[in-house]
Parts: structure tokens; C-alpha cells; sequence
């Protein structure tokens, strides 16, 4: 494609360099430009992108983006007002507008993206909709499955595994939309049919700053790509009204707004509700029906998940019938509260709770549903938010019978500097510590203790635990691998369980 021609996808403030090469690929990183590229240069929170320049044209660029005052010499330059804005406009277009003739939804909120983005695959599915779906468990169509750096891809990478997965059949495309993504405008290439807003709680304050400018970022899904065009007349947003920041979204969207909840009078809601260890029992109620639903899935938290996944059918215009089912026969969904099988009568669950909130609704629910006592092991990322540990810190230990804290990711920082952190919250409750060597024998009041490796803390976990108990490991869910400092090592919390489990038992 010609360079003019892909700058016609975007309104450049300026064009110079001559030339009008023709481009083969696009880039933004210079560590990564192939001969014929044409590279955007961003500006980061590390480093400016124009830096790189000279580095991207030595490997093969032919053109250059940028959105500074400074001009490239030497080479075809392009200057617009926003370089990530025109990225993901051009990288659309590159790659010929993969999401303007299928149904697409953009999943936003704190919690519970990657659970709905399942729901509503397994909903498109059973309309014979065959869906991608793009999110931090990983970029897939069927039996393909790409490795997720991120939640939300870069721009130029969302719109070339579209493509891929588009021309590999798929007909929908469900995606979890971060927060990050949205301030880096990496989906301003992308057409949305439905925007999701889930809920807002703290979390990302390292990157965000503040709760104001983190639902900002998301709002952007709801005033802006949510406005309707002559390529999708026809969009609407799907919002949570019982959470406080929904009404705001509701005010603020740019086209219609279908309603979800438990209390209240949303659109759609759900009525004669049972939660039992079973799962969840209960009427939908829909502007299209009702449906008499049996989930496996537990917790009211699941419950807005369904009824979240529910609305967005109803938006698409899904048969009632396909969405019953879709809810009803769905895989489980990776390490959010997966169980993990054992012969020592206990509950093992492992689940991606890695935020106070999400801590506060699986523990809530556990106790709601517990025989036995709760054991947790967690702990927090390191290089991310540093105000979430004491407030993670003291959820846990008011739920748990036993706390243990250890390490999520450090990366680069001290682990034991981060459980510093956790305890500062749960010191205050006034339980007892305990030493790893009495953990080995059990445990008989409420306390907690601090373990730094992963793996010891999963052993003493389940050493510790009688039968009937719940062992809660959160933070960690489907991921497999665990970062310490610059290394990425294999670790999967649900192999570790039941390793830990065999080791107990020989
Ligand atoms: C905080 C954050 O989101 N950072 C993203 C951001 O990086 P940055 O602004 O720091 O970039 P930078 O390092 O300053 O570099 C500026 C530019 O120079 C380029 N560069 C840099 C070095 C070089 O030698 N040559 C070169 O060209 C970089 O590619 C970049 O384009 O822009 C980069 C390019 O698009 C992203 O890869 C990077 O994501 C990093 C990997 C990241 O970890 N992001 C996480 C926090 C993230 O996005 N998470 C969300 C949320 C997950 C959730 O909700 O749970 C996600 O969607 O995954
Ligand atoms: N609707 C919800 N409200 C609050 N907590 C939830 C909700 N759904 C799930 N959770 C909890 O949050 C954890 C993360 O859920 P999920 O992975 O679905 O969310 P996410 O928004 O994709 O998270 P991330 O931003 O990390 O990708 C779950 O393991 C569960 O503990
Ligand atoms: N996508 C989120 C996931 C956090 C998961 C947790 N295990 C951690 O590493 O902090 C992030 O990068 O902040
Ligand atoms: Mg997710």
C-alpha cells in the first residue's frame, strides 16, 4: 500500500520527504522495523520514540510518523496531531478494516473482562456465530492460540491478528479492552457494535494516578468509539447501573445504553435468585424474555458477569434460546476460581483475584459457601500499584482462617518489601503469626504467616489445610510462569497444588 494512500486514513497536520513509497509492514518499535516499514514514532513513559528514528531507518524504514515539532531528515515523514491515534487509524487500514463487517464487543472494567469475553463466545457460538476472541488469557479462533503479551494488544498488532483470525473464519470478535489501551488509543482503529462496562475499583493507580483519570480511560470506549457512523449505524453500551460509576457512563454514552443490575430496574436483571456451592440459580429478565438459568459458575460476582454477557446478546440481537445456552455450556474458564482436583478431601481453587475488590468477592463468596475453614495464598505484582497491598493485606486476613502471603510477580522490585506492604494491612487485625515449621502441622486460631517463595507457601497451604477446608490461591489464576527480577520462569499455581498434593501424599 502507498504511503498517501494509507494517509488518507488519518487528517496529517503536515507531509514532507518527497517520496511515496510503498509500505510493507508497520512498526513501532526500531528493534523490530523490517525493510519497507513505515515507523510511528511514540512518545513513551520511558523513553520518545523519535530517539529511534535513525535506528528504524537503518534497519529498512522508508517513512516515518511523528507528532512532534521535530522533522525527520532524509526519508518521507508524516506529522499528525496524536502518532498513537494515527497508528491505530492506519493499522486498520493497512490491514483492511477487519472489524468494520463483523460484530464486535469491547469489554471494559476492573474486573471480570476475561469471564464475559468467555460468556459471550460460548453465546456467539451457539448462535453459529464462530467468535475470536482477544484477552489476557491469549488472542484465539477455535483450536488457534496466540501467546497475550497484553490484555489489549498495540494497535498494529490488535489489527493484524484480527486480520489473521478473520480470514482464519471467524465472525465475531469478543475483547477485553484495558484501561491502558484505551489511554494509549490502541482500539481507535477498531469498529464496536457493543462497549461493556463492568465496574471500576482501585486498581493501575501506578499508571492512572488517580480513580478520576482511570475512569476517563474508560470512558473513552462509551463518548467516543461507541458514537455511531455510517459504517455501524447501529451501536450500543452495555452497563452495570448498580455500580457507582455506571450511572456516569450511562450520562456520558454516545449511543443507546441497555441497562444490567441485580437491584433496581435495569434492563436486564435477574430475579429469584439462589446461590448455592451448585452454582447460581435464576430468572433473566430481558426486554426480550426471560430464561429460567442453572450456572455452574459461583458468586454474585458471576452473577453480573452472566447478566453482563446476557445484555450484550440481547444488543447483537441474539436469539434468547442461543444465549440460554451459551450461559449454561461454557469451558471453564482458565484460572478464575478453577478447582484443582485431590484425594485429600479438600477445596483447591485457584483464581486471578489480584485486586481488592475481586480478593473481597471470591472470600465473600467462599464464606458464604465454606464447611470447613479458608486458607489463602497471595500476594502482590511488583512494578504495579503500591496501594492495593495493605488494602489486599487486610481483605484476606478478615475472610481467612489462615493468611499466607507471599510472592505474585515481584519483576523488579524486593519481594520481601512487597509483603512488607501486604502485612502493614493485616498487623491491625491483631491475629497470630505463625512460622513456617508450626504451619507444617496445622493451624487451630485465625492468624497468618509470611512466606516468600510461591511454591513453599502452596505446600504449607495445603499441609496446613483438614479436610472440608477451602485453599484459596489468588493472584496468579491461568498465568503460567512467574517473574522474578528480569526472568521469566514456568509456574502454574494449579501444577503446584497438585504436586503439592502428591508430595503430602507419599
Ligand atoms: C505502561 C504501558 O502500558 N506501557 C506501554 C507503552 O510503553 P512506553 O510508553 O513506556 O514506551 P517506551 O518504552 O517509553 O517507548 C516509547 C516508544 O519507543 C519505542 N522504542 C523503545 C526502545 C527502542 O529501542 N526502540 C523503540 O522504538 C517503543 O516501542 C515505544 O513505541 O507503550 C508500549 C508500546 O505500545 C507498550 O508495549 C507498553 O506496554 C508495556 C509492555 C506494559 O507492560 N503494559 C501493561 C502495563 C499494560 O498495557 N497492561 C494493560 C492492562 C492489563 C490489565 O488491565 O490487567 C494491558 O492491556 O495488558
Ligand atoms: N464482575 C466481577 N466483579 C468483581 N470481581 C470479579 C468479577 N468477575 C471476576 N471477578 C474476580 O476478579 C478476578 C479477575 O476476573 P477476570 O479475569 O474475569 O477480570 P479481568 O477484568 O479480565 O481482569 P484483568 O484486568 O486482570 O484482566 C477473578 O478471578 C475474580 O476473582
Ligand atoms: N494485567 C495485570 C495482571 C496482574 C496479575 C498479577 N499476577 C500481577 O502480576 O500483578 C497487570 O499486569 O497488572
Ligand atoms: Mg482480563
Amino acid at each position: 500500500m502507498l504511503l498517501s494512500e494509507l494517509t488518507k486514513s488519518v487528517m496529517p497536520l503536515e507531509v514532507g520527504g518527497g517520496a511515496d513509497p510503498e509500505i510493507e509492514g508497520l512498526y513501532y518499535d526500531s528493534r523490530r522495523v523490517k525493510a519497507g516499514g513505515l515507523f510511528f514514532a511514540l512518545k513513551g513513559v520511558a523513553s520518545d520514540g523519535y530517539s529511534f528514528v535513525d535506528t528504524a531507518i537503518k534497519a529498512g524504514a522508508v517513512a516515518v510518523v511523528v507528532d512532534g515539532t521535530l522533522t525527520p531528515q532524509g526519508i518521507p515523514w508524516v506529522r499528525v496531531a496524536d502518532a498513537r491515534l494515527a497508528m491505530s487509524r492506519m493499522a486498520a487500514a493497512f490491514y483492511g478494516f477487519p472489524t468494520a463487517t463483523l460484530p464486535l464487543v469491547g469489554i471494559t472494567g476492573t474486573n471480570g473482562k476475561t469471564t464475559i469475553t468467555y460468556l459471550i463466545e460460548s453465546i456467539l457460538e451457539k448462535s453459529g456465530i464462530p467468535a475470536a476472541v482477544l484477552g489476557t488469557v491469549n488472542y484465539r479462533f477455535r483450536e488457534k492460540a496466540i501467546p497475550a503479551p497484553n490484555t489489549t494488544p498495540e494497535s498494529v498488532d490488535l489489527q493484524r491478528t484480527l486480520r489473521e483470525l478473520i480470514d482464519m473464519g471467524a465472525k465475531g470478535v469478543v475483547m477485553e479492552v484495558s484501561s491502558h489501551a484505551l489511554q494509549q488509543r490502541r482500539v481507535d482503529g477498531c469498529c464496536f457494535d457493543v462497549g461493556v462496562f463492568t465496574n471500576l475499583t482501585r486498581d493501575h493507580l501506578d499508571y492512572h494516578l488517580d480513580m478520576e483519570s482511570y475512569f476517563q480511560s474508560k470512558m473513552r470506549l462509551f463518548s467516543e468509539l461507541l458514537a455511531a457512523d455510517r459504517i455501524k449505524p447501529k451501536r450500543c453500551a452495555v452497563v452495570n447501573i448498580d455500580d457507582p460509576y455506571g450511572p456516569r457512563i450511562v450520562q456520558g454514552a454516545a449511543c443507546p445504553v441497555l441497562s444490567y443490575g441485580i437491584s433496581g430496574n435495569a434492563h436486564v436483571r435477574a430475579e429469584r435468585v439462589v446461590f448455592s456451592v451448585a452454582g447460581i440459580s435464576c430468572v433473566l429478565v430481558t426486554p426480550q424474555g426471560q430464561i429460567n438459568l442453572h450456572s455452574e459458575l459461583l458468586g454474585r460476582f458471576n452473577l453480573y458477569n452472566i447478566l453482563a454477557a446476557t445484555a450484550a446478546g440481547i444488543a447483537m440481537e441474539l436469539p434468547l434460546d442461543a444465549i440460554h445456552e451459551g450461559l449454561e455450556h461454557h469451558p471453564q474458564v482458565p484460572g478464575r476460581v478453577e478447582r484443582v482436583a485431590n484425594d485429600r478431601g479438600l477445596t483447591i481453587l485457584v483464581d486471578y483475584a489480584h485486586t481488592g475488590d475481586a480478593l473481597e468477592n471470591v472470600l465473600r463468596t467462599l464464606t458464604e459457601l465454606k464447611k470447613g475453614r479458608i486458607i489463602t495464598v497471595f500476594g502482590c505484582g511488583g512494578d504495579r500499584d503500591r496501594g492495593k497491598r495493605p488494602v489486599m493485606g487486610e481483605i484476606a486476613g478478615r475472610y481467612s482462617d489462615l493468611s499466607i502471603i507471599t510472592s505474585d510477580n515481584p519483576r523488579s522490585e524486593d519481594p520481601e518489601k512487597i509483603i512488607a506492604g501486604v502485612r502493614e494491612g493485616i498487623v491491625p487485625l491483631g491475629i497470630r503469626e505463625y512460622g513456617s515449621e508450626e504451619l507444617r502441622h496445622g493451624f487451630s486460631e485465625k492468624g497468618y504467616a509470611a512466606v516468600e517463595s510461591r511454591r513453599e507457601a502452596i505446600r504449607l497451604a495445603v499441609a496446613a489445610a483438614r479436610p472440608g477446608d477451602i485453599v484459596l490461591l489468588a493472584g496468579k489464576g491461568h498465568e503460567d510462569y512467574q517473574i522474578i527480577g528480569s526472568e521469566k520462569h514456568h509456574f502454574d499455581d494449579r501444577e503446584e497444588a497438585a504436586q503439592a498434593c502428591r508430595e503430602l501424599a507419599g
